[in-house]
């Protein structure tokens, strides 16, 4: 089963990612960016405040292909439950948002069927929900795209994303204090995971 936790800079991920890792040791815990040379490369053009944006989206999608290739799915082809930090939803909120002024039309339909061929889509996202002020301001608006006009952009987009996948995502009220999230969250993975078994013991 593949998780994914979602949302702005600043909406607390991170930190309900780790409090997971102590309830669920057997898991298989990751993330995007990645700490492999790709992710390197995405960290180094996130501290540019001057890359061309399809640039951005491609390198971002490769740093995806080998995270897929070299974790996520051998991970979920042990049976293992994989939760990562980010996935395919940061580049289809946030790599549309950046390709908004550009040549592309429909940047998110277009990031998404680049995405089509290749990705395994999660089987269910925890959408971390916080206005792009707090997020930008938890986050200490550090880069490029942890400023307050844009991540409302890129908040319009994670919307787009939920009203056309309801049943993939569960939405959580992200600020509140960062034991109640915590605690939201760990009662939601645990009901999808409880959910997805007794999928299987259906079948
Ligand atoms: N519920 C919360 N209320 C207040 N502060 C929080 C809350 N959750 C996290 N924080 C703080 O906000 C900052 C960002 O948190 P965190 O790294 O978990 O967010 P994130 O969503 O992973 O951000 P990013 O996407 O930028 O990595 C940290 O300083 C963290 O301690
Ligand atoms: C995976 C991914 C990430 N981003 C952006 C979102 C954040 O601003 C940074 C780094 O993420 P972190 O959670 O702070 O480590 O990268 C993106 O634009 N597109 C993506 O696919």
């Amino acid at each position: 089963m593949l998780l994914t936790l979602e949302g702005l800079d600043g909406s607390g991920k991170t930190t309900a990612w780790e409090a997971l890792q102590a309830t669920y040791p057997d898991a298989t815990f990751t993330h995007e960016p990645t700490d492999t040379w790709y992710g390197e490369a995405v960290r180094r053009s996130l501290g540019d405040d001057d890359t061309d944006p399809l640039s951005d989206l491609f390198l971002f999608t490769a740093d995806h292909a080998d995270h897929l290739s070299r974790v996520v799915r051998p991970a979920l082809a042990d049976g293992d439950v994989v939760i990562s930090d980010r996935y395919t939803d940061s580049r289809y909120a946030y790599q549309a948002a950046s390709l908004a002024d550009t040549e592309i039309r429909r940047p998110l339909e277009y990031v998404r069927g680049i995405h089509g061929a290749f990705t395994r889509e999660p089987d269910a996202t925890i959408y971390l929900d916080v206005d792009p002020e707090t997020a930008a301001a938890r986050a200490g608006a550090t880069d490029k795209f942890e400023r307050v006009s844009f991540l409302a952009e890129v908040q319009s987009n994670y919307e787009r994303l939920i009203d056309a996948e309801p049943e993939r995502f569960v939405r959580v009220d992200a600020s509140r204090s960062p034991e109640e999230v915590i605690d939201a969250v760990e009662d939601t993975v645990e009901r999808l995971i409880d959910a997805f078994h007794g999928d299987d013991a259906d079948d």
